[in-house]
């Protein structure tokens, strides 16, 4: 067997959380002979020059896709057509363009119509992450046993999509294939509305006047407290996948908000067994997710009692 990399160059757009992630594995598994950070100038570049987890940093995302045989975006969803028209010009013949984005449908509207023929894209999500942001947060084992997510089309180049593949199990994730508007409504379930009820919770324990914000603080325990993980993603990322993934996402919250409101009737009317019903087969699903090895691979980040290694 060969020990030569995947690719020769990956050029890497926006590098924060998954962008230095994915950087960090690359170079830790030797997947390219070069990475390249492209990146809008600024704190988060020099981040990156004084950490040089990359071999360059190319303060201009045009440049820095000249020689990539693979291009991943890694910026926030809403910036995705501005940055794909730029590239566009530059990518080369036969090099693969893929993302990181938590929305796919809108990836392939923006994007597709600027890709040039004789590059392959093919939409890509990582469903691993954490709340944090920047290209200082990432960890080369972000990816470990994660599921990644592909999108590609019936157009789809069946060795590029090999290709692509073979590079995300590199990084360690397990790679599924799934129709971009599918992926939108299993994560608008999984993790949009989630992060949405996170975001509303601790707004509403900030905006309450007969409790000060001191008060929430001060008494924050288990329960508000893992909201506020949650709720302290990062702003900008968040506000483009719930404007990239509307319609998914507000069909996920009437039906969630039919069932609060189901709720809301079984405490006036003291149904206790519906609730113990519901919370028992809730249960069940959070032991499925501990069993399936589905837990966060943040280094911080610890088990519950009697959940597992
Ligand atoms: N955070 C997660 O948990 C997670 C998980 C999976 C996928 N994603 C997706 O990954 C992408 C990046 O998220 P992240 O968590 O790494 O965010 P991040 O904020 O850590 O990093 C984003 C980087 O993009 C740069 N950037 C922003 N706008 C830009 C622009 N217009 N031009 C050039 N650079 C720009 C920023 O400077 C930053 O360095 C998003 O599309 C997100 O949906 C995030
Ligand atoms: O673990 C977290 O903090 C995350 O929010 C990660 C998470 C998720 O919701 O599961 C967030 C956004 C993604 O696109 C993929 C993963």
């Amino acid at each position: 067997m060969s020990d030569a990399p995947l690719f020769n160059t990956i050029t890497l757009i926006g590098v924060g959380l998954i962008g230095s992630s994915l950087a960090r594995v690359i170079r830790e598994k030797g997947l390219a002979r070069r990475v390249i950070a492209g990146v809008r100038p600024g704190a988060a570049a020099e981040t990156l020059k004084r950490i040089a987890i990359t071999d360059a940093v190319i303060e201009n995302p045009a440049e820095a896709v000249k020689d990539a045989d693979l291009v991943i975006l890694c910026t926030p969803v809403g910036s995705y057509g501005k940055i794909a028209a730029a590239i566009a010009p530059n990518l080369k013949p036969g090099a693969i363009l893929s993302d990181v984005g938590s929305v796919k449908d809108l990836v392939l509207r923006d994007v597709g119509p600027h890709v040039p023929p004789g590059v392959h894209f093919i939409p890509a999500h990582p469903v691993a992450g954490t709340e944090q942001s920047g290209p200082e947060a990432g960890f080369a084992a972000l990816f470990d046993n994660r599921w990644c997510i592909l999108t590609p089309t019936p157009d789809t180049d069946p060795k590029a999509l090999a290709k692509l593949h073979a590079f995300w199990e590199a990084c360690g994730s397990k790679v599924e294939i799934m129709e971009a508007k599918h992926h939108d409504l299993v994560l608008a379930i999984t993790s949009h509305v989630p992060h949405l009820i996170a975001y509303n919770i601790v707004g509403t324990a900030s905006d309450l006047e007969t409790v000060t914000n001191s008060e929430v603080i001060k008494y924050s325990a288990g329960g508000f407290r893992d909201f506020t993980r949650i709720a302290a993603s990062d702003p900008t990322m968040w506000r483009d996948v719930f404007l990239a993934n509307k319609d998914a996402v507000l069909e996920m919250l009437g039906r969630f908000t039919e069932d609060l409101i189901a709720l809301q009737r079984n405490i006036r009317w003291g149904d206790g067994d519906a609730l113990f019903d519901l919370f028992t087969r809730t249960r069940a699903i959070r032991h499925q997710i501990i069993d399936a090895g589905q837990e966060t691979n943040r280094p911080d980040f610890g088990r519950g009692p009697g959940e597992g290694k």
